[in-house]
């Protein structure tokens, strides 16, 4: 498969480039040319599959120009054999039509693991292959960081560098980063949202004499080999749900887009996912779009569910590419419009196609914490802030003889203030983790300021290769 840019100014390339690339030089990001197709036949086969099978099965035709498929299957065996739960992403019936698939059974409690511990390992093999090294840069509202370090520390090739909205993610979000005091780990805390370190990860990328001198590379959902593995679960609710002889339909608590991306990507690939429902918190410029075309920026405001504290959505470029034709240089004229002026003025026809796909639900704090307080009370389950928001969306647009499937993306234990003001239980944080609160703590603040972070970078690269 060879991938190409959303906004068309920038070479074709293989799946090894484009995951230790990242972004592409334009500024876009990589799309597969095309979409891999499977038959009714092939759906229905994979119904066998063990969890490792079936995401090397649906992520090789993505990689099948580097990666041999024994190759892929070795490292998602590999990936997969560190969580907790014979199932990997257990599926479970909450309410009449209603199920929650949990995606947090990998070692940092949150969905972010089940792309990142592939993603580990496939930075690794690449590298070895090609004898390089990369400076991975990353942002994080409070899980993709911790499911990063831990899926890279101590790997030679790889030195990490995390950017984190000071004082925005919860206190175990932050310890899960701040304790792996592995050489190889750099976490800057950033005076600013998380908007802010995301826009200081594509400043990285856009300085192109930094960009090569550190060899930069991407963990975000703007690496596209972070979207090819979450598809898989998706498909293995769906096929146990009756796909592809029943429709399925998912709910996702979203702030960068990218899981609920995957499911869309999974549609693209023959699944048949009717509806997809997005769930965001009062930072609800998704479900604003969706429900009136208004994609305008405000105040990121704090919440219960400081993942998704987040107003730019890096993937919605990757879903405006396509509805509008793969047109690149329509999508880089808005991408940039929005830039500046913080609002995007999206074709009605391309906000028709979405808004007819996509749902979009917003609970605020109040809404939240009731939420979770009513499901506990009903079936004694305890959803996070961000799982229980897709929970609510999913409820919303459930329809009959479509099972809905909501997506369990952290674990309680992460967000124990909020569980415990819902419910009145701290949830336990498991084993491996019982002594979080013990550990040294190792992290440097920082301002906003591009030159301010490239020093820090450039400093803990040149310490790392010592
Ligand atoms: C627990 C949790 N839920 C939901 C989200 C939102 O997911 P996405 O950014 O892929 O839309 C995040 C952050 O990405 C998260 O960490
Ligand atoms: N909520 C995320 C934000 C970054 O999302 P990503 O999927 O693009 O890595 C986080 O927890 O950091």
């Amino acid at each position: 498969m060879k991938y190409v840019s959303t906004r068309g100014q920038a070479p074709t390339r293989s799946f090894s480039d484009i995951l230790l690339a990242g972004l592409a030089e334009d500024g876009g990001l990589y799309m597969p040319e095309s979409w891999p197709q499977f038959s009714k036949d092939e759906w229905r086969a994979m119904r066998s599959l063990s969890y490792p099978e079936l995401a090397a099965r649906i992520i090789a035709p993505f990689a099948e120009d580097s990666l041999t498929h024994e190759t892929l299957s070795k490292l998602c065996h590999d990936a997969y054999a560190r969580f907790d739960h014979a199932a990997i992403v257990p599926l479970t019936q909450m309410e009449d039509g209603l199920f929650v698939q949990e995606l947090f059974h990998g070692p940092t409690l949150a969905f972010k693991d089940m792309a990142m511990q592939l993603l580990g390992r496939l930075f690794d093999h690449v590298l070895n292959e090609r004898d390089e090294r990369v400076t991975i840069v990353g942002a994080t509202s409070g899980d993709t960081g911790s499911a990063a370090i831990e899926a890279c520390r101590g790997r030679e090739r790889l030195t990490v560098a995390i950017l984190h909205p000071e004082g925005r993610t919860s206190e175990v979000q932050r310890r899960q980063m701040t304790t792996v005091l592995d050489p190889n780990i750099h976490n800057l805390a950033v005076q600013g949202t998380f908007d802010d370190c995301q826009d200081l990860v594509k400043a990285m990328f856009a300085d192109l004499p930094f960009r090569t001198d550190m060899h930069l590379s991407a963990v975000n959902s703007i690496n596209w080999a972070r979207i090819a593995a979450q598809i898989p679960y998706y498909v293995y609710s769906a096929l146990q749900l009756g796909a592809p002889d029943r429709e399925v339909s998912f709910a996702v608590p979203t702030g960068n887009f990218g899981n609920v991306l995957a499911a869309w990507v999974a549609r693209q690939m023959g699944l048949p996912v009717k509806h997809l429902c997005v769930g965001s918190n009062r930072n609800d410029i998704l479900t604003r779009f969706l429900h009136s075309n208004d994609m305008s920026t405000r105040k990121v405001v704090p919440s219960l569910s400081p993942s998704m504290d987040i107003q730019v959505s890096s993937n919605f470029e990757r879903l405006l590419f396509e509805v509008m034709g793969r047109d690149a240089q329509a999508c880089a004229n808005l991408m940039t419009g929005f830039r500046t002026t913080g609002k995007m003025d999206v074709p009605s026809k391309a906000w028709e196609a979405i808004s007819t796909l996509f749902s979009g639900k917003e609970l605020d704090d109040a809404a939240t914490t009731a939420e979770i307080r009513s499901l506990y009370e009903k079936n004694r389950y305890l959803a996070d802030p961000h799982t229980i928001i897709g929970i609510a969306a999913g409820r919303a647009f459930r329809e009959p003889g479509v099972p809905m499937v909501a997506m369990a993306t952290a674990h309680p234990a992460k967000f124990p203030d909020a569980m415990r003001e819902a419910t009145g239980i701290t949830p336990a944080l498991p084993p491996s983790l019982a002594d979080l609160f013990e550990r040294e703590e190792r992290y440097r603040v920082v301002s906003n300021d591009l030159t301010v972070v490239e020093d820090a970078i450039r400093a803990s690269v040149l310490a790392n290769s010592r």
